[in-house]
Order: C-alpha cells, then sequence, then structure tokens
C-alpha cells in the first residue's frame, strides 16, 4: 500500500502522449527503429526483430513491413477479356463501315477459335467478339458473325496490363484485407513480410482470485470450494482483445498480492514481452502494490488518471518495456485496455496510435448522476470517495465519466446515440454497444438531446 499523498494524475490524451513520447526515446527497444521524429514509420530502416515472413493467407490482419511489389507481369500473355472467340484482325481491316467477312469457309483453329474470359489467347489470334455476336454451328467447327471488332486487339487484354513486374502492389505500414493478400498473389507472392506481433504479457495479481470452472454443488453450497473467490476474467478479456488487435497473448499465472512476487512477475514479464499489462493491485487497499512495485522497478509516468471507470490506470517503463497498470474490475479494465493497451499496440505495429472516435447524435439527455449511497445534503459520508480532482484549466472538464450508449442508425441514416443508465459493466449497462467520456465540473454543461457527441464502439 503505497503513499497516496502524491501521485501523478493525467488525462487520458496527456497519459498516452507521455507513453509514446517515453517509447519513442526507448533505445531501439520498442516497434521501430531508427526513425527520426516525425518521419513515416516506415520509410526508414525496419528494426531486425520487428520483421517476420509470412504465407500469404496468413497475411490477412497484419501490417506489411516492406513495399510488396508484383513478381511479374499480369496477364503474362495476350489475354481474352469475355467469353469470346478469337479472330484476326486482318480479316477485317480493309473492310467498309458496317461490312462483315464471309466466314462460310472460315477454318475453327485457323481463322477462330474459342477463347474465355481471363484467359491467354490462343497463338496467332490478337483480336477477339463476345460470344453473344456469334452463332455456332452444331458441330462447333463454323461461325456466323453479326459485328465486326472496333479495332485490332479489341476483345483483349495486353500482358502486363493489371500489373507489371515491380509495380508496388501494397506499401509498407497497409493492414493487409483480403483483397490486398490476393492482389499480391496475382503478383505471384506466396510469402510476406510483415511486421511482427506485439507480444503482451498479462499478469494477474490478487490473492482472492481462481481459475473459473470449480465444480459447484447447489445442494452444499457453503462448502463450494471457491466460496470467497473471485473468478479470474480478465485474463479472457485481454487475450481476445490483443489477438483482435493484432498482437500475441503472452499469458502468466495469477500473483499474490506479495511485493517480491508481483517485481519478479514484471521482471519476467519485461524479458518475454513487448508490453507488459498489470492486472489490479492498483488502487489504495492494504494489499495494493502494483504502483509501488513499478515505481521502484522503473519510471512512472502516471499512476492515475482524470476518468471513471479506470481512475486507477497507470503507466510504467521498466527495462524499456511498456507497463501498462489497469485496476480489477473488469468494467473498467475492459475501457482501460481500449485506452491504454491499444495505442500501446498500434504504435508497435507502425500504426496511428489513436483509433479515431465516431460522431452521432444524442436521442436524450444523460441520467442525473446518481449521489453515494450514504451522502446527506450533498456532502459525502464516510464510506464515499472524497473529490481528489488535481489542478484542471478553468472551464475545462476536471472529470470524464464513462457513460454507456446504444448506438443505432436512425431512419434518416444518422447515427443516433441513446444513453443506457448504470455503470459500465454493471447489469443495466450489459446492453450498451459504445460510450462517450463525459466531461464534468464547474461550468461544464451536460450534452442535450440532439447534441452531437463522440462515441467509441466497445
Ligand atoms: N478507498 C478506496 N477504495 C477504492 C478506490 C478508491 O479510490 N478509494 N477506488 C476503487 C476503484 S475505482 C477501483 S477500480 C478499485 C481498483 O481496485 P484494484 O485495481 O486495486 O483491484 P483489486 O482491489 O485487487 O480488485 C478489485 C476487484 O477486481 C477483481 N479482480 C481483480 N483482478 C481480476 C481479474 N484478473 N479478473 C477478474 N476480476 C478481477 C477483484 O477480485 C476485486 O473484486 O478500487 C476501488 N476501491
Ligand atoms: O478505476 Mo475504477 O475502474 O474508476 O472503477
Amino acid at each position: 500500500m503505497r503513499d497516496h499523498s502524491q501521485h501523478i494524475q493525467l488525462s487520458r490524451e496527456q497519459a498516452v502522449s507521455s507513453m509514446l513520447e517515453a517509447m519513442d526515446a526507448a533505445p531501439a527497444g520498442f516497434g521501430w527503429a531508427n526513425i527520426a521524429a516525425g518521419e513515416d514509420l516506415h520509410s526508414g530502416e525496419v528494426a531486425r526483430k520487428c520483421c517476420e515472413q509470412v504465407a500469404l493467407a496468413d497475411s490477412v490482419g497484419r501490417v506489411l513491413a516492406y513495399d510488396v511489389v508484383s513478381r511479374c507481369d499480369m496477364p503474362s500473355a495476350l489475354t481474352c477479356a469475355m467469353d469470346s472467340i478469337a479472330l484476326h484482325w486482318s480479316d477485317f481491316e480493309n473492310l467498309a463501315e458496317g461490312e462483315l467477312p464471309d466466314t462460310s469457309a472460315w477454318v475453327r483453329g485457323v481463322d477462330w477459335q474459342f477463347a474465355n474470359t481471363g484467359v491467354a489467347m490462343p497463338e496467332g489470334f490478337d483480336t477477339a467478339i463476345v460470344i453473344e455476336h456469334v452463332q455456332v454451328s452444331e458441330d462447333q467447327q463454323h461461325v456466323t458473325i453479326d459485328a465486326a471488332p472496333s479495332k485490332q486487339g479489341a476483345g483483349t487484354r495486353p500482358a502486363g496490363s493489371t500489373m507489371k513486374r515491380g509495380d508496388v502492389l501494397a506499401t509498407a505500414g497497409t493492414v493487409v484485407t483480403p483483397d490486398v493478400a490476393a492482389r499480391m498473389g496475382t503478383g505471384d507472392n506466396a510469402v510476406v513480410p510483415v511486421v511482427r506481433k506485439p507480444r503482451v504479457a498479462f499478469i494477474p495479481t490478487g490473492n482472492e482470485l481462481v481459475p473459473a470452472g470449480i465444480p459447484l454443488d447447489p445442494t452444499r453450497v457453503d462448502q463450494f470450494a471457491a466460496r470467497g473467490r473471485n473468478f479470474e476474467t480478465n485474463s479472457i478479456l485481454v487475450r481476445a482483445k490483443v489477438e483482435a488487435w493484432g498482437g500475441q497473448f503472452v499469458p502468466f499465472d495469477i500473483v499474490c498480492d506479495e511485493r517480491p512476487e508481483i517485481e519478479a512477475a514484471i521482471k519476467r514479464a519485461c524479458e518475454v514481452a513487448d508490453i507488459v499489462v498489470l492486472n489490479a493491485g492498483s488502487s489504495k487497499g492494504s494489499d495494493d502494490w502494483s504502483c509501488e512495485v513499478m515505481e521502484e522497478m522503473g519510471h512512472m509516468i502516471c499512476h492515475q488518471t482524470n476518468h471513471g471507470p479506470g481512475h486507477h490506470s497507470s503507466y510504467a517503463v521498466v527495462d524499456n518495456v511498456p507497463i501498462v497498470g489497469i485496476s480489477g474490475p473488469s468494467g473498467g479494465a475492459s475501457f482501460t485496455l481500449d485506452f491504454y493497451l491499444r495505442p500501446l499496440m498500434r504504435k508497435y505495429l507502425g500504426l496511428n496510435p489513436i483509433v479515431p472516435k465516431t460522431a452521432a447524435r444524442l436521442t436524450e439527455a444523460f441520467p442525473a448522476p446518481k449521489h453515494g449511497p450514504g451522502a446527506k445534503n450533498g456532502k459525502p459520508a464516510g464510506e464515499d470517495r472524497p473529490r481528489e480532482h488535481p489542478d484542471h484549466a478553468p472551464g475545462e472538464p476536471e472529470f470524464f465519466g464513462i457513460r454507456p450508449l446504444r448506438v443505432e442508425p436512425s431512419a434518416d441514416g444518422v447515427l443516433e446515440a441513446t444513453p443506457i443508465d448504470g455503470r459500465p459493466g454493471s447489469k443495466t449497462a450489459w446492453g450498451a454497444n459504445a460510450f462517450t467520456m463525459m466531461g464534468m465540473g464547474p461550468g461544464i454543461e451536460p450534452p442535450a438531446a440532439g447534441d452531437i457527441i463522440e462515441v467509441e464502439f466497445l
């Protein structure tokens, strides 16, 4: 339990930008190395440890580490554009306008031949007309036609018209989509260079935590082996998010609330991972050691933030490895992973660390905030947490409440956001699919029905 009389509190934006600055200053230890500030992340030398080669089919969702070029001309020969017959332009070039050649003596394979969409033209043929302008005899050896090609080469695609050898098919920094992967395959690439997945270690802490799946006999509930325990579920949350954001989850056993144990886990995590998430023990309890241990081991960027849930989020750097401290309760842990882990993972991958927010029209005002259970005449009771908001610019919000929302498109096509009552993560808020960070403090008006607000999706 650390001395909480002194702490660094930052806003979400300040915390992220301070951490990113710290990572920019890290000696080639994080993400992209040798890149001058402000330069395109992918234009310079790439740290070797950040790249790997993967099979094309495995590249979807990954970030390209280098430009990928075509290894060949495609199509590789004159190709038929549509289902057609192939012809010689020389049979048409001297005809009068509207005149058609007499095809009665034409021989299949000599004067004409079938040619199909996307397939190389039969050798020696240079022009095609679509099969809809052709009547084919029953024995498929003779044709009559009712239209002439407009010019030499009509109905065909020249070699190299889709891509030429050496053409850039996708640039470094591109997130590979199915279309991009297919395009790179068209250029004869079976293997492509991608940024290595950031390894994200997750350290759950707490004496009360046990893994889920312990049997409960409903007739002897008082003998439940997990009585008084909590199930460790944040690892599920972290793993799912890390993988969805393009990282590799590195699990750790549950660590008890003892300083040496937490320190040992952090030390190991910094050896095996690019980013570490340290969970719980973040607050002011007698067993809460997270900030104290990080402070001793490295450099603290912040101890807490100005939003709730997630107030007890922290950032530290230990051995050049960024550590994201998130609070225990899963409702807050989820947001803080989005706020503080995702930008670091994106930075590592060479993507813009900040994901843009979405504008939506508020359908109704937010419900008034409820006072603490023991509040009397607006004064907090002993069980209520005292206000602790450090200096902030006059007129600026002193704190941000995370407010759950249901965001759906309205009949007029505009996104509409409807407030959902309840604290994020609470039962009433289970139906939320988005949230907004609502500024609060003296002189700050809450948004009204019809206002456009910034929302983030869950
Ligand atoms: N006197 C005060 N008490 C509290 C304050 C405060 O300012 N003053 N802040 C409250 C807020 S806000 C939060 S958030 C929590 C932060 O708690 P910790 O991060 O220290 O977490 P713990 O106390 O260890 O655990 C809290 C709760 O979360 C459960 N937990 C922890 N890890 C996991 C996990 N991996 N999976 C599932 N659940 C987990 C844990 O069992 C506890 O139930 O402090 C408030 N108190
Ligand atoms: O830090 Mo707590 O997550 O504000 O609820």
